[in-house]
């Protein structure tokens, strides 16, 4: 049997008193790309703070590689190979392209080197075209390559990207959808939120479905097109 990249296994989140996430189950294999689907307010936000740790689990565990990593902090998870792309973009504003970059380098927990400034260049030739431009100066979808890219600079195991599509103009979504799905064909292993199915329907691989903090469905994406029942009614279609 295969080892799963990514393991959450019954994992239960609270706010204060609230409880958001209710035994989540969710299974990441090498090289997946997962689409976690759901209304807004559904808990994939709150899915992704868990396994990176920001917003640890009560109850339950995370598997990075077969490996625990809740219960560590945030920066020790990210270390471990966790690659989390926060839904607002975080880049340095007073900064180039190209320092965004550097200050994300860092060999991969196996010591693997693969992405290097010549090689996120290559993936995202709009960065190359800029590299010296602050950062603070980029639109919304340029926001977001540039944190993928220092994110990939990593070199993590895996990628967890929250709603990269929310609120850029359709031609930035489709550009970042074609960054994706080069970046699945290349062979990473993504996780991605997002509320927009379409958007996933040309981009994943396998569809997970959270509605009210608990885990309703899972299946491989082609499943998930062809289930009319669950999407219209947990994904309001
Ligand atoms: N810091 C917080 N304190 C209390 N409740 C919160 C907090 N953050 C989120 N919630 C609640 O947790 C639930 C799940 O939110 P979450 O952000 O995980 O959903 P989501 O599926 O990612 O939706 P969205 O698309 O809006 O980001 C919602 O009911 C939300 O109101």
């Amino acid at each position: 049997m295969t080892q799963a990249m990514l393991e959450v296994k019954g994992i239960d989140v609270f706010y204060g008193a609230s409880q958001i996430l209710f035994g989540v189950d969710l299974t990441v294999e090498k090289g997946q790309t997962m689409a976690l689907l759901g209304r807004n307010g559904a808990g994939k936000s709150t899915t992704f703070k868990a396994i990176a740790g920001i917003a640890p689990p009560r109850r339950g565990e995370i598997n990075l590689a077969g490996v625990t990593v809740s219960g560590r902090k945030p920066y020790r998870i990210a270390r471990a190979g966790i690659g989390y792309v926060p839904e607002d973009r975080q880049v340095f504003p007073e900064h180039s392209i190209e320092d965004n970059l550097v200050i994300g380098t860092k060999k991969g927990p196996n010591g693997e080197d693969y992405w290097t400034l010549e090689r996120v260049y290559e993936a995202f030739p709009i960065l190359a075209g800029m590299r010296h431009r602050m950062a603070g100066r980029l639109s919304g979808g340029e926001q977001q390559m540039l944190t993928i890219a220092r994110t990939l600079m990593g070199n993590p195991e895996i990628l967890l990207l929250d709603e990269p599509s929310e609120g850029l103009a359709p031609i930035i979504v489709q550009a970042i959808g074609d960054l994706i799905r080069r970046l699945r064909d290349m062979g990473a292993t993504i996780l991605l939120a997002e509320q927009n199915m379409h958007f996933c329907l040309g981009i994943a691989t396998h569809a997970t479905v959270v509605d009210k903090g608990q885990i309703v469905y899972r299946d491989t994406i082609e499943g998930l097109r062809a289930n009319d029942a669950i999407k219209q009614r947990y994904l309001a279609i």
